[in-house]
């Protein structure tokens, strides 16, 4: 930046296995958006190299990259980023109509738990309902690896456990690697495996004995 020079990540070295439920905890400004940005190939790193299915995701041309978020990357963020003017359905068949082998929108939603609203439009539905729409949206042309940047961060507790039961749903119905990012500490007790991340560094990478089911998280 002009005269400043931002290391967002700093020699991260990572390897993720299909299936995981993965949580990355880190304060603001550690590089926890940084990270899940260009394992979903938006942003591209200066030096280093991301490797996807044999492939090196880093050394793409835009149009591989394209390709890649197309068809192996989902992606939910903290505002769920629906047209207001289609139904939950149309929002999800937005994607499916451009997907190479998706699922059906409704068993996209059925998955969320909100086949009975397929017809309503995002303004009647709550943030967390649409935070599912954007969860079915984003599963529906059955990504490899869905990547989650605050979720639940404008949900209260009882509607954030919703959104993560659906996750995790996802994830052991589809296989899908998930990945959570958050500043909230209690959703790690959920994950097969927690992420920490300090002003660009992985400082630490475990994994759980037991998993907590959403709902017994309280924050
Ligand atoms: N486009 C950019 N240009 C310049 N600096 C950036 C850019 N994006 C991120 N940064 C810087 O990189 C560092 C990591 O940012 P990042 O957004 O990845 O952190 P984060 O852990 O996701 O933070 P938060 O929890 O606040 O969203 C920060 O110092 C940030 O200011």
């Amino acid at each position: 930046m002009g005269e400043v020079t931002v290391h967002a990540l700093r020699g991260v070295d990572l390897e993720l296995h299909a299936g995981e439920f993965v949580v990355v905890l880190g304060p603001s400004g550690s590089g926890k958006s940084t990270l899940l940005n260009i394992l979903g190939g938006l942003d591209a790193p200066t030096s280093g190299e991301v490797r996807y299915d044999g492939g090196t995701i880093s050394a793409a041309v835009e149009r591989e990259l394209t390709a890649y978020r197309r068809k192996r990357v989902g992606f939910v963020f903290q505002f769920y980023n629906l047209i207001p003017s289609l139904t939950a359905l149309e929002n999800v068949a937005l994607v499916t109509e451009i997907a190479d082998d998706p699922m059906d929108p409704l068993d996209a939603l059925r998955l969320v738990g909100l086949e009975a609203r397929n017809d309503h439009f995002p303004a009647q539905l709550s943030g967390g309902e649409q935070q599912r729409v954007a969860i079915a949206r984003a599963i529906s042309k059955r990504p490899a690896l869905l990547l989650c940047d605050e979720p639940t961060g404008a949900l209260d507790i009882a509607t954030g456990v919703l959104v993560l039961e659906a996750l995790q749903r996802t994830n052991r119905e589809t296989g899908t690697l998930t990945m959570v990012i958050t500043h909230n500490q209690a959703i790690a007790d959920m994950a097969h495996r927690v992420l920490s991340i300090a002003d660009g560094r992985i400082v630490g990478d475990r994994r759980n004995e037991t998993l907590r089911e959403p709902r017994e998280l309280t924050w």
